[in-house]
C-alpha cells in the first residue's frame, strides 16, 4: 500500500518579506502568504488529496497556513495536532537581523555556514534575551534543557525525529493521508531524514513557502516517489529565490 505525506512550508511571513532571520519568533503570514496557502490548499484538493490528520509547529505562520490550506480543500475538521517539535530551526542571536545586512557585515560564506551547514548553529542568544524560549508560556510545560539557545540542522533533525518516530510515522504506517505544516529548516530536516540526503547535499536544498511537496511511501516508510504539487519550474525558481535571500546587497 502506498502512504501519502505532505509537507507545507508556511506562506510568506512578514519577517519573510523583511528578509529577517525569523526562528521561533512567533511572527504572522501577509496577504501574500495567505495567498500562498489558500492556493497550496487548492492544489492538495485538485490532487484529489484527503486528509486524516495534520500536524504543525506552535508557531501561527504554519497554524495559520495549515488551517487556511485546510479550509480550502473543506477539510477544516481534520484533527490537528501540534508540537514544538515541528518549530522552525532556531536561530540564536541571529533572530530579527536582516539577512542581507548580516552577509554583509559578516560575509556570504559565514550566513551560508549559519544558514545552511548540517552541524555549526548560529552564535547563542543571550540565556537573560527576553525572546528567549524559557520566558514562553508556550514552552513552560517543557524542562528548560531541552529549551535551544540557538541550533543547527542536526540539533533540529535530532528534536523533529522523536515527534516523527512517536506521532507521524505510526500514523502513516496505519495508512492514513499526513498533512505536515511547518517551517524552512524543520522540513528541510525531514527530508534529509527521509530521502537519505548526505550533510553536502542538503547544504543546496532550499524549500519554498506554500508550495505542497507530496510523497509517496511504501509500507516501511520509504520514499517512492516525491515532487511539488504545481508547476515543477515555479518550485524551482521559488526554492531559487530562498537560497539567494542571503546574498549580500553591498
Ligand atoms: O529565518 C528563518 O527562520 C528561516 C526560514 O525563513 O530562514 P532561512 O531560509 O534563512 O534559514
Amino acid at each position: 500500500m502506498t502512504r501519502k505525506l505532505v509537507l507545507l512550508r508556511h506562506g510568506q511571513s512578514q519577517w519573510n518579506l523583511e528578509n529577517r532571520f525569523t526562528g521561533w519568533v512567533d511572527v504572522d503570514i501577509t496577504d501574500v502568504g495567505r495567498k500562498e496557502a489558500v492556493a497550496a490548499g487548492k492544489l492538495m484538493r485538485d490532487e484529489g488529496l484527503q486528509f486524516d490528520v495534520a500536524y504543525t509547529s506552535v508557531l501561527k505562520r504554519a497554524i495559520r497556513t495549515n488551517f487556511t490550506a485546510l479550509d480550502e480543500m473543506d477539510q477544516m475538521w481534520v484533527p490537528v495536532y501540534k508540537s514544538w517539535r515541528l518549530n522552525e530551526r532556531h536561530y540564536g542571536a541571529l533572530q530579527g537581523l536582516d539577512k542581507a545586512e548580516t552577509a554583509a557585515k559578516h560575509g556570504e560564506a559565514q550566513v551560508k555556514i549559519w544558514r545552511r551547514s548540517y552541524d555549526i548553529p548560529p552564535p547563542d542568544m543571550a540565556s537573560d534575551d527576553p525572546g528567549h524560549p524559557k520566558f514562553d508560556r508556550r514552552y513552560a510545560a517543557l524542562d528548560e534543557q531541552a529549551l535551544p539557545a540557538t541550533e543547527s540542522l542536526a540539533t533540529t533533525l535530532e528534536r523533529v525525529l522523536p515527534y516523527w518516530h512517536d506521532a507521524i510515522a505510526p500514523d502513516l504506517k496505519a495508512g492514513k493521508t499526513v498533512l505536515v505544516t511547518a517551517h524552512g529548516n524543520s522540513l528541510r530536516a525531514l527530508y534529509k531524514y527521509l530521502n537519505k540526503v548526505s550533510q553536502d547535499e542538503i547544504l543546496e536544498i532550499n524549500i519554498p513557502t506554500g508550495i505542497p511537496l507530496l510523497f509517496e511511501l511504501g509500507d516501511d516508510l520509504t520514499v517512492q516517489s516525491f515532487r511539488y504539487l504545481g508547476d515543477p519550474e515555479a518550485a524551482k525558481k521559488a526554492a531559487e529565490a530562498v537560497a539567494n535571500q542571503a546574498k549580500s546587497k553591498a
